[in-house]
């Protein structure tokens, strides 16, 4: 290895150890209280010289709304309420959370994320077909959107925030739906990526990816927690923080169990075998690069 390379790496290695993947999921970024919430938690982050890699999931209920869109879609069914739900829900929060001088360039782009979703759709309902390939590129509209707008709001607060698609890095197969990620390639481009971008506040989209051909790939649902122990393996994180509406892993879904409690330690198994068996709250091959790093989670 060339004196080079062996200074670039020490240099890697200061800059990874220090850092942190913070996942928020659709309960975090579902509303304008709970964004707000959000980016509190990143400044006492910030306020405590860390700046954590920020992973984010569509806005709660938009990944179902998605599906029932292109579905319907499929069936000859109109979808221009639903579409019409879809903007209202994102452009109320900009109009809530973004200075009035922002607000502009922000509705335009999320405009064209909408007109390109609706062209798709209006494909679909043409075609009555739905592929799992145009299915994929449907779904991913919902953390394009949301990690979009979320980076626009932060960039007021957080000087250098900036958004990401992880089709960039995240690269997979093409089994649409629930695809294999390249790892030894995707780690490559992840540090690359993070290397160009150290110091910004990094915002990426949870469970979106690409193919070799750039077309858009998901990693199943609830993949977003897969997306965050991606990349904090591939950076080396010293912790991986999973975002959301309940107070941990609990020994059941409070939704089901009145008694459920949370569990204020679990070892990589326990938590793996929780969510093989249907706890919601972790994503299962989230554990599995977790597992390798033996990241705190
Ligand atoms: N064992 C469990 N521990 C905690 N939460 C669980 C468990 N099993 C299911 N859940 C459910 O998972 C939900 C969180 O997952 P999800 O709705 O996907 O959140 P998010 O949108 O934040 O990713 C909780 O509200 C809870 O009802
Ligand atoms: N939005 C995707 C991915 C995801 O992980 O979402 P959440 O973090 O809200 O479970 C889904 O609903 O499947």
């Amino acid at each position: 290895m060339s004196a080079f390379l062996q200074k670039r790496k020490a240099f890697l290695f200061n800059i990874y150890v220090i850092m942190k993947i913070l996942k928020f999921g659709g309960t975090s970024v579902g509303s304008v209280q709970s964004i707000q919430t959000l980016l509190n938690i990143l400044e006492g982050e910030i306020k405590n010289k860390q700046k954590p890699v920020v992973v984010l999931s569509a806005m709660s209920g938009v990944t179902n709304l998605l599906v029932a869109m292109a579905e319907g879609a499929a069936e000859g069914k109109d979808f221009t309420a639903q579409l019409a739900e879809l903007e209202k829900r994102h452009f109320d929060v900009i109009k809530s959370l973004l200075d009035i001088q922002n607000q502009n360039p922000a509705f335009t782009r999320l405009k064209i994320l909408f007109n390109q979703l609706e062209d798709l759709l209006q494909g679909i309902l043409t075609l009555r077909e739905l592929t799992p390939k145009t299915r994929d590129m449907v779904l991913s509209f919902g953390e394009r959107c949301s990690t979009f707008m979320i980076g626009k709001i932060a960039a007021q607060r957080f000087p250098g925030a900036i958004s990401v698609e992880a089709t960039e890095f995240i690269k997979t197969d093409s089994s649409f739906g629930q695809a294999k990620v390249n790892m030894e390639l995707t780690d490559l481009l992840v540090r690359g990526f993070y290397q160009e971008n150290s110091s910004k506040l990094i915002f990426v989209t949870g469970f979106i990816s690409a193919n070799d051909a750039g077309q858009i790939t998901t990693l199943g649902r609830g993949g977003s927690d897969y997306t965050a122990a991606i990349l904090g393996a591939a950076l080396n994180a010293e912790e991986i923080q999973i975002w959301t509406d309940v107070n941990g892993m609990m020994t059941a879904d409070p939704r089901m169990v009145t008694k459920a409690f949370s569990l204020p330690e679990l070892t990589y198994t326990e938590a793996m075998e929780l969510s093989y068996f249907g706890a919601k709250v972790i994503y299962p091959p989230t554990m599995i690069p977790a597992f390798m790093k033996k990241f705190q989670s």
